[in-house]
C-alpha cells in the first residue's frame, strides 16, 4: 500500500518523536526558561508508539527516523529500537541525536538495528558550542560521534547555520569530510520560536555553497526516494559528503514526503502547519482501522509548502523539541 497525498507526492517517512525531554536547551529550539513538559501520561507508552508504527508502516511508511527532544534520554529506548527494528516492512530505521550520550550508547544502538545516525553539532569552538546549547561541552559530543564511527554507524552531522555565532566554522565543517566518509549538512536557521528581525540570523544554503566552492572543487550527488530534503555534494577527492537543507529560501516541500508524530500522540501533516490530529483516542480503544484511517487522513491533508516560503506570518512560534524537528 501507498500512502499519496492531495499533490500526489508519496508519503514514505515518519518522524517518530519518542520524548519532549532533552539534554540541551539550544537557543535556535527552545526559549531560555526552556518549555512546558509534557506529564508523564501525556507521552506516548512504547507499547502505543509501537502500535502507530505498525500502522504507519503497514500504509506506506518505509523509513522512520526517532527523534525528539533527546531519544537517547528516555529510559528503556534501547529495546524499544530493537522491538521497531523488527516489524516487517520497515526498510529504513534511523535516529537524530544530540551526541551527548552517544559514548556509551553508540554500540548498543547498533546492535538494536538502528541503520544511520544523524548527529547535531553547531560548533566544534567548545564556548561557541556551550553558547548554542546554553552548557554542552563539545568534547562529549566528539567523543560521542567517534564512538558511533567505531560503531561502524554511518553518520550524518546537522550544523545549523546562523550569522554572526557560527558561520565563521562553515569551512571548518566542510574540511571535516575530506578524510573520513561522513556527511555533514548545513541547515538555514528556521524561526521556529518566532523572533523579530530572524531574517539577519539566516545564512542562505546557496552562499554556503558559494563560500566552500571558492575553497573547494565539488559535484553534485544523487538523492535516494526515502531521502529527507537534503542537496548533497561532494568536494573532489573527499571521503564524504557534505549538504545543504535549505527549509528558508529554497522550495524542497514539492517533494515532501514525510509526516511527524510527536511524543504526546499527535499526527502533524507538515512541520509548520499545524496542531496535528490527536492519535490517543484510537490507541485507547486499540483501534487500528482507525489508526490508520487517521494516518490516511492527515496524509490527504498535507499542505503544498510550509508558511515561511510566501513570508506568511500565519504559523505559531512552537519549540522544534517537542516537535521532533
Ligand atoms: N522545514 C522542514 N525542515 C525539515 C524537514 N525535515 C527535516 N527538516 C530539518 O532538517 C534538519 C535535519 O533533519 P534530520 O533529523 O537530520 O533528518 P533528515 O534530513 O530527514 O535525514 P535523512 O534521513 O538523513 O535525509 C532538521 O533541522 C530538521 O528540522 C521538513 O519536512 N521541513
Ligand atoms: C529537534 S532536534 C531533535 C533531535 C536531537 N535532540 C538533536 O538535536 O539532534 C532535530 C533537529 O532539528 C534541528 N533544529 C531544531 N530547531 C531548529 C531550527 N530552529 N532551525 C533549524 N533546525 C532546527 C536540530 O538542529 C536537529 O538537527
Ligand atoms: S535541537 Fe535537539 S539537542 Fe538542541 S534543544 Fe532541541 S531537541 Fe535538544
Ligand atoms: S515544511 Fe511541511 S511541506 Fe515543507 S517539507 Fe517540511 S513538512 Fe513537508
Amino acid at each position: 500500500m501507498e500512502l499519496t497525498d492531495g499533490y500526489g507526492r508519496n508519503i514514505n517517512y515518519l518522524r517518530l518523536s519518542v520524548t519532549d525531554r532533552c539534554n540541551m536547551r539550544c537557543i535556535y529550539c527552545m526559549p531560555s526558561e526552556g518549555i512546558r513538559l509534557l506529564e508523564h501520561h501525556e507521552v506516548l507508552s512504547y507499547e502505543e508508539l509501537l502500535l502507530v508504527a505498525r500502522a504507519a508502516i503497514a500504509n506506506g511508511i518505509e523509513k522512520i527516523r526517532v527523534t525528539g527532544g533527546e531519544p537517547l534520554v528516555r529510559k528503556g529506548i534501547i529495546r524499544f529500537l530493537e522491538q521497531l527494528a523488527a516489524i516487517p516492512g520497515l526498510r529504513q530505521l534511523v535516529l537524530t541525536t544530540n551526541g551527548l550520550a552517544l559514548a556509551e550508547m553508540a554500540e548498543p544502538l547498533r546492535q538494536a538495528g538502528v541503520q544511520r545516525l544523524n548527529i547535531s553539532l553547531d560548533s566544534l569552538q567548545p564556548e561557541t558550542l556551550a553558547r548554542i546549547t546554553r552548557g554542552a561541552d563539545v568534547n562529549k559530543v566528539l567523543a560521542g560521534i567517534a564512538a558511533a564511527e567505531r560503531a561502524g554507524f554511518p553518520l550524518k552531522i546537522n550544523m545549523v547555520v546562523m550569522r554572526g555565532i557560527n558561520d565563521a566554522e562553515i569551512l571548518d565543517f566542510a574540511a571535516l569530510t575530506l578524510n573520513r566518509p561522513i556527511t555533514v549538512r548545513f541547515i538555514e536557521y528556521m524561526p521556529s520560536i518566532r523572533s523579530d528581525g530572524w531574517q539577519e540570523r539566516v545564512v542562505a544554503g546557496e552562499s554556503i555553497l558559494e563560500q566552500i566552492g571558492r575553497r573547494y572543487p565539488f559535484v553534485a550527488q544523487e538523492r535516494d526516494g526515502l531521502a529527507g530534503p537534503a542537496r548533497i555534494f561532494r568536494i573532489d577527492g573527499a571521503a564524504g559528503d557534505f549538504g545543504i537543507i535549505t527549509p528558508v529560501t529554497g522550495h524542497f516541500c514539492e517533494d515532501c514526503n514525510r509526516i511527524r508524530v510527536t511524543a504526546s500522540g499527535r499526527v502533524r501533516s507538515c512541520l509548520f502547519a499545524d496542531n496535528g490530529l490527536d492519535l490517543k483516542p484510537f490507541l485507547a480503544r486499540g483501534d487500528q482501522e482507525g489508526l490508520a484511517a487517521a494516518l490516511r487522513s492527515v496524509v490527504a491533508c498535507k499542505p503544498k509548502q510550509h508558511a515561511l516560503v510566501e513570508q506568511d506570518n500565519s504559523y505559531t512560534s512552537f519549540a522544534m523539541a517537542a516537535i521532533g524537528g
